[in-house]
């Protein structure tokens, strides 16, 4: 039996949460076409013959960021690549930038193994476009390995999978086997109706937005949730809420739909829309909202 813990890094929008979601075969992290949308470490556990890998998705690292969220999300980056078993940089086919390079040099003075994976592959016309540019790419640093996958594709996921065991040191199971994800439901409530929130907005309004879970009861084969999106101003609630609260009813129905999905179980939920001033650059209400460095 093997065991260990495996770190996915990259810039944002390079496909992570996305690499996560194919391997673990389930949503476990939100999906976004908007850079910068996975604010937590998220985990996702894949149980297979061979044993278990503990993945921990972090959030896109950023520089010279002046807001504190941003600063919260560098350090929790940074300190989940430091004492694990790999760590998975990727980077994005045909698209490798400063901001790659930033997350590269960060991954300079990691002792462990880091291996490359090149996604969306399936965006590359040729093969003769991708061969030379992994080669190039591969003799950045010494790394483990260097295979290139499509997240959205499946392509190459299982070969991903193979090498990864194979850096795997034997050890005992981390996780119960039943354990998919490594957070709460009410997290996993919070996301999708952020992702929701996200999907439907195009102003700069999804930085500014988060959700709590006040309340999530289960009965029997029912879940009752209530959530607050907190936003930073009064004209971004309107925008949230919606002519008369077509937005918010929009939001929830996805979400319950989606919840309703993953769980097998009937969900009632309930969105409540409401202001904190700055809450993105106040490191108070952000640790009253959750959010929490990793320290
Ligand atoms: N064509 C293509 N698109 C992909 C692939 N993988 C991810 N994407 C898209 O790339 C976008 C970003 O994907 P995410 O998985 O949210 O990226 P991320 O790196 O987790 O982003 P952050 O959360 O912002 O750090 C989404 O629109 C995905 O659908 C792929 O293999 N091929």
């Amino acid at each position: 039996m093997q065991s260990g813990i495996v770190t996915i890094i990259g810039r944002p929008n390079v496909g992570k949460s996305s690499i996560l979601n194919a391997l673990i075969g389930r949503k476990v992290s939100i999906v976004s076409h908007k850079p910068q949308t996975t604010r937590h470490r998220i985990q996702g556990v894949l149980h297979d013959d061979r044993g278990q890998i503990v993945f921990v998705d972090t959030p896109g690292l950023h520089r010279g960021e002046k807001k504190k969220l941003n600063k919260l999300m560098n350090q929790a980056a940074s300190g989940s690549i430091h004492d694990v078993d790999l760590v998975l940089f990727v980077v994005e086919a045909g698209a490798f930038r400063d901001e790659d390079q930033a997350v590269l040099d960060k991954l300079k003075d990691v002792a462990g193994p880091v291996a490359l994976l090149v996604n969306k592959i399936d965006q590359q016309k040729t093969r003769e476009q991708l061969l030379p540019e992994l080669a190039r790419l591969g003799a950045m640093r010494d790394f483990a390995f260097v295979i290139p996958v499509s997240a959205t594709k499946g392509s190459n996921l299982d070969a991903l999978v193979n090498e990864i065991f194979a850096r795997l040191p034997e050890g005992p199971e981390l996780y119960p086997p039943d354990m998919v994800t490594g957070y709460d439901h009410g997290f996993e409530a919070s996301e999708l109706i952020r992702e929701k929130l996200t999907r439907g907005l195009h102003q700069e309004l999804p930085y500014s937005l988060t959700v709590s879970i006040d309340s999530y009861e289960r009965e029997g084969r029912l879940r009752r949730i209530n959530a607050t999106i907190w936003v930073e101003r009064e004209g971004q609630k309107s925008i949230v809420i919606g002519e008369e609260g077509a937005n918010l009813k929009r939001v929830g129905t996805a979400a319950r739909r989606e919840l309703e999905q993953i769980t097998g179980d009937k969900v009632f939920l309930k969105l409540w829309c409401k202001v904190k001033e700055n809450w993105s650059d106040d490191l108070k209400a952000l640790r009253q909202l959750g959010f929490d460095s990793g320290e």
